[in-house]
């Protein structure tokens, strides 16, 4: 039966939406007809009113495949329908049909089932895993099974401008901490800490920022006792990964070209992104081309990790371009729920998929690149840890190792809220939403003012080694999202922008532990965020910096004006003192999202690490860690790039382990 609606016709290899008409026999032409009910789907929502929006006329290339990927969320499950259903529609069945945003023909089709055995088992696909795996995979008689708790990666979430709006849904664990005396008091002291459960992990959400902290960081990991971490030795794993489209204006001295992973600097930057470089450098903080070059300290736009416009995961960089290789499966929705042992050997794990539980063998090894929060989880879970909290929880013993889940520690910050003189409009519209199907570019094609960030000292440091950054956010083409995850208000009149300042050594350490033994019960999170004075200065003194910049010729002329309201319980302190501050980053504390060390690495004496520095757990044989929690320290920066290096690093210490050779 025909359906009314926009008509999506065909002429040569184009699709064009026209303004009215039937399109069941041009569905069928869309890519096959199995895809064509849910294309019907979406569009059957916006019968009513098919006139009014620049999406008509808009035109994308075809591409054909037997199945292809049209999962969500959708566009219209995450936005409210303040913009426009119809308008949403549109752009959903746009995005999910374009081979360069969803890709639906490019996809790795998971497995139904798992085998019974792998050589190797890679838990969690996200920046880590997804290296790990696709690195193994590339020895052609190994093969290799990645585990991912969630699904495939919907298309919408390509979108650099949709940063963070997948979160709070059934994409993210979603995870609280609990029971904080020094942070987020205005929460009850709880923090939200979102992490991805989907293909990709978090690099589906994140802000795609490309950083690697700076050479004294890998120094205090080896005193730590990380030994061969050294910038020296993990610099080679950097150039690995990474394809830098920009080298000329980045130095060929610091990045490379050839790897999988695409570094570039997105399409798009608000004007405002030029101005606050413009104030930095009237404050006299200086403007750097590339923060991971020779100049680590300033401000910049940074590159960030994505392709001509489009967010590329870690799952995208590294495991789809591997998508024919026979030896590697990858399966979906599929949490896995304990590591199985024979005495201290790792020998599978157990996973619970479709309802059903399933135990898949390791021949070789069980990789855990869960993530910070869910890596010491699953350890725990499975009997590794701290004998006298196991025991509590009725979970057998394996081996005790007192430091799984200690060490926990995040970059913290806190914002300061302001008001421009710029009349306030929406970013996200239809002419950016037209432009951004046609070729990639306009506002979608930005993360609006979360790609501009500046890296400072503060004076308990040395220049050298700068522990300050300034985060901003603001002009974000972004719907409105149904979760709440928008929370820089604007008062309808003027744009509103937010400058935040982080921490970048937290000395704080808090911990993960057992709810219970039920591994579908989230573990109990306690950041212990802001507990010292150090932590709370260095933010404080950012804010300095903060107040500094927005002092300057060129802010004053864009009318700048804080809006930030005092908050009661810090009323005492004169607002915007030292002291003030000093008490209001406990209460309305913006953790960053850069969790780190919980299994950290560590010589075997020292009672609390967790991996040797080559990633095996102690005590265990044929399981290592691979994935922000074996970091000793957060690095200095955007922490993601540090992640994918630890998964290369992984790859070659299991090559050699195993005699082969690596590349
Ligand atoms: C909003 C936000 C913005 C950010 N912005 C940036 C940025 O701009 N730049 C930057 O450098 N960093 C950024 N980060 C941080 C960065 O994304 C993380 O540091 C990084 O993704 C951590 O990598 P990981 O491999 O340790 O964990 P993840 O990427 O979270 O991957 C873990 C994976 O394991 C899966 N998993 C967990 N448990 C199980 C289980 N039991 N069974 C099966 N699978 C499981 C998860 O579902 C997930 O896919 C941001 C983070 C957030 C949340």
């Amino acid at each position: 039966m025909a359906v009314e609606g926009p008509k999506v016709s065909r002429p040569k290899d184009k699709l064009v939406v026209e303004e009215s008409g039937e399109y069941s026999e041009s569905c069928a032409e869309f890519a096959n007809k199995s895809a064509c009910p849910s294309i019907i789907s979406q569009y059957a929502i916006s019968t009513r009113n098919v006139t009014n929006t620049s999406l008509l006329g808009a035109t994308l290339p075809v591409t054909q495949c037997p199945d292809p990927f049209m999962g969500g969320p959708q566009v219209t499950d995450v936005c409210s329908a303040s913009e426009g259903s119809l308008f949403l529609s549109l752009l959903n069945v746009l995005l999910v049909a374009n081979p360069y945003i969803g890709d639906p023909c490019g996809r790795v089709t998971p497995i139904k089932e798992p085998d019974p055995s792998y050589d190797f088992i890679v838990v969690g696909a996200g920046a880590a895993g997804s290296v790990v795996a696709a690195r193994l995979s590339e020895i052609d008689d190994w093969n290799v099974l990645l585990v991912e708790a969630g699904p495939d990666e919907p298309a919408g979430a390509e979108i650099p401008s949709n940063l963070q709006l997948y979160l709070g849904g059934p994409l993210d664990w979603q995870y609280k901490t609990s029971n904080e005396s020094t942070a987020c008091l205005s929460q009850n002291g709880r923090c939200a800490w979102p992490r991805g459960k989907n293909l990709g992990g978090t690099t589906l959400h994140h802000g795609m920022a490309y950083h690697r902290g700076h050479p004294k960081d890998y120094d205090r990991w080896v005193e730590h006792g990380a030994e061969g971490w050294s910038w020296d030795e993990v610099l080679p794993y950097y150039l690995k990964s990474e394809n830098n489209t920009e080298i000329g204006r980045v130095s060929a001295k610091h990045h490379a070209t050839g790897g999988p992973m695409n570094v570039e600097r997105l399409p798009y930057q608000p004007p405002f992104a030029w101005d606050i470089l413009n104030a930095a450098d009237e404050a006299g903080f200086g403007v750097s081309e590339d923060l991971a070059g020779d100049k680590i300290t300033g401000f910049t736009v940074a590159q960030t990790i994505s392709k001509k416009g489009v967010r590329t995961t870690s799952f995208r960089s590294f495991v789809q371009p591997a998508k024919d290789r026979k030896n590697l499966h990858v399966v979906v929705n599929a949490l896995v729920t304990k590591v199985n042992f024979i005495g201290n050997r790792a020998v599978g794990v157990s996973l619970l998929m479709n309802g059903e539980k399933i135990q898949v063998k390791a021949k070789r090894e069980v990789v855990l690149s869960a993530g910070t929060i869910n890596s010491p989880h699953l350890l725990l879970l499975s009997g590794v840890g701290p004998k006298k909290h196991l025991k509590s929880k009725n979970v057998p013993v394996v081996v005790d190792l007192p430091g799984v889940g200690e060490n926990l520690h995040n970059h913290q910050s806190f914002g300061l809220d302001f008001f421009l003189k710029e009349g306030y409009y929406p970013v996200f519209n239809e002419s950016s939403a037209e432009q951004y199907i046609e070729n990639q570019t306009g506002a979608f094609a930005g993360t609006g003012l979360a790609q501009v960030t500046g890296v400072m000292p503060s004076n308990l440091t040395t220049p050298d080694d700068p522990d300050i950054q300034i985060f901003f956010a603001g002009y974000q083409a972004i719907c409105t999202p149904k979760s709440n995850i928008a929370d820089l208000s604007s008062d309808g009149k003027s744009m509103a922008v937010r400058f935040t300042s982080v921490n970048l050594r937290p000395t704080s350490r808090g911990r993960i532990t057992l709810n219970s033994n039920n591994p579908l019960d989230p573990p109990v999170i306690w950041s212990n965020d802001m507990s010292t004075k150090h932590d709370r200065s260095v933010v404080v003194q950012g804010l300095g910096i903060i107040l500094k910049l927005a002092d300057t010729p060129t802010m004053k002329r864009l009318g700048l004006r804080q809006q930030n309201k005092v908050i009661p319980q810090c009323a005492h302190h004169k607002f915007g003192s030292d002291d003030y501050f000093d008490c209001a980053v406990r209460w309305d504390t913006r953790p960053e999202n850069h969790q780190t060390g919980s299994c950290r690495i560590g010589q075997r004496s020292d009672p609390m690490a967790v991996v040797d520095p080559r990633l095996k757990v102690h005590g265990i044989k044929g399981l290592r860690v691979a994935d922000a929690s074996v970091q000793p320290n957060v690095v200095s920066g955007n922490p993601v790039a540090s992640v994918n290096m630890v998964g290369e690093r992984a790859a070659d210490f299991i090559k050699q382990d195993w005699g082969k050779q690596t590349s």
